[in-house]
């Protein structure tokens, strides 16, 4: 039984890459500066009706001895602040760097399942008007808008707090953007109507061809007043294709069982994936992910994202609640790992950084963790990856498919070939 289960904690940079001051993020370090605001006292949080709360030094005893503090070293060359080191650490560990040009969510994913993103990504720029007006012309014609909203850089709760009441008088949808390649879309689910909402989307996509934009995003949101609007778990992203088949494609295509959790689908435009499977919020993300480990037969390959890091801690720059998500994770890590079979091969990594202590709203560019654990892979150090494409690669080796283009295995041993019934004589 050759199974793989991907688990990609959004956002979870583990130290600034040497390209890092390319991105004005020199020095970014998202799981480090979390750990010493926590030794320092400065990332408490008050029990509540939203969680248990948290206090004092970030406690991750179970990625700990996954070799997440010792991968964290080997990036930045400092052992997290306040941080325990396990015992015994049971994984194998590394940090990967990006080939990719960009430091967005699809270009990390796609990179992590084998197809780095080479070319450079439509932006749009950070001033007033940071849309050309043909563009905005064009979608509100096309979509009969009675106009549009923003049409700026902004941070997606911050700009439906400015202009959303603005928003339900006049029908006027907000868009805005990021550093990222982005077209986002926020409107109110009722007042301008999720599936109003979605259609506008689906004509900003094809409006948005020539502009080499990775992504539009629907943000609706709910809510009386600006001091009461909050965006649901409507969100929708509407990627490009990936430039070469993926991993997650080629398993697909030769038959095995590709199990999409949380946006990962979205993210992989629904190329090479089996079944979808949507949750919202990390517990039920992760309800999904064990779930779906009873379910998956035998070639199988799970993959969840774990959204909340990127969009309710990193961008929101709240580094309490980042760390109260991550505590969080690790205590359910345990339930998962008794679910693993003797084959299963388990990762944990990321697709950038997010660093909550940084300026701005926006992504850092970082390492990510490459947690591995499972067939026949040592405990000890994978070290410094040169790709996040390493991951795609040992993905390809353990479900025995044929060699990615990009990245190097870091699975024991020589290639695996999957043996198909026909293959054994049992047929
Ligand atoms: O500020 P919000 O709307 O969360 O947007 C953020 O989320 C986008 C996609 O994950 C990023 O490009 C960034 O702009
Ligand atoms: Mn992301
Ligand atoms: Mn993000």
């Amino acid at each position: 039984m050759s199974r793989a289960i991907v688990l990609v904690l959004d956002s979870f940079g583990i130290g600034a890459t040497q390209d890092a001051e390319r991105f004005g993020d020199a020095g970014a370090d998202t799981l480090g500066h979390i750990a010493a605001a926590c030794a320092r006292g400065e990332a408490n949080l008050a029990a509540d009706a939203d969680g248990p709360g948290r206090q004092g030094p970030l406690a991750l005893p179970n990625l700990a001895r996954l070799g997440l503090f010792h991968a964290h070293r080997e990036s930045t060359g400092n052992w997290a602040e306040g941080v325990a080191a396990p015992d015994e650490v049971v994984g194998a560990y590394g940090h990967a760097r990006e080939l990719s040009s960009g430091k967005d969510t699809p270009s990390g994913h796609w990179e992590i399942a084998g197809v780095p993103v080479r070319f450079d990504w439509g932006y749009f720029p950070d001033r007033e008007q940071s849309f050309p007006a043909e563009l905005l012309g064009a979608l509100i014609e096309e979509a009969e808008l009675p106009g549009v909203l923003g049409d700026c850089h902004a941070s997606g709760t911050e700009v439906i707090a400015r202009l959303g009441e603005a928003h339900v008088e006049s029908g006027k949808p907000i868009v805005y953007t990021s550093a990222d390649s982005v077209f986002q879309i926020a409107a109110h689910e009722e007042a301008f109507g999720l599936e109003r909402l979605y259609e506008v989307c689906e004509i900003a996509r094809r409006l948005l061809e020539p502009y080499n934009i990775g992504r539009v995003i629907a943000r609706p949101f709910a809510g009386a007043d600006a001091a009461s609007f909050a965006r649901t778990a409507n969100r929708r992203d509407y990627s490009v294709e990936p430039p070469a088949p993926t991993v997650l494609q080629r398993l697909h295509d030769d038959g095995g069982n590709v199990v999409a959790i949380g946006k990962i689908a979205d993210i992989y435009a629904h190329c090479g994936i089996t079944r979808t499977l949507k949750a919202s919020g990390h517990d039920a993300l992760m309800d999904a992910t064990l779930a779906a480990m009873n379910e998956a037969g035998e070639r199988a390959l799970i993959m969840t994202n774990f959204v909340d890091f990127d969009m309710l801690y990193g961008h929101r720059r709240d580094v309490a609640g980042y760390a109260a998500a991550l505590e969080a994770f690790d205590a359910r890590l345990p339930e998962l790992l008794e679910k693993l079979e003797k084959d299963d091969l388990l990762i944990l990594t990321a697709d950038h950084g997010c660093d909550p202590t940084w300026a701005g709203t926006d992504h850092t560019r970082e390492h990510i963790p490459v947690l591995a654990l499972g067939a026949g892979i040592k405990p000890g150090s994978l070290g410094a990856r040169a790709s996040f494409a390493d991951i795609g690669q040992s993905l390809a080796v353990h479900l025995g498919l044929p060699p990615m283009e990009d990245g190097e295995s870091f699975l024991p041993g020589a290639a695996k070939r999957f043996l198909r019934p026909a293959d054994t004589g049992a047929l």
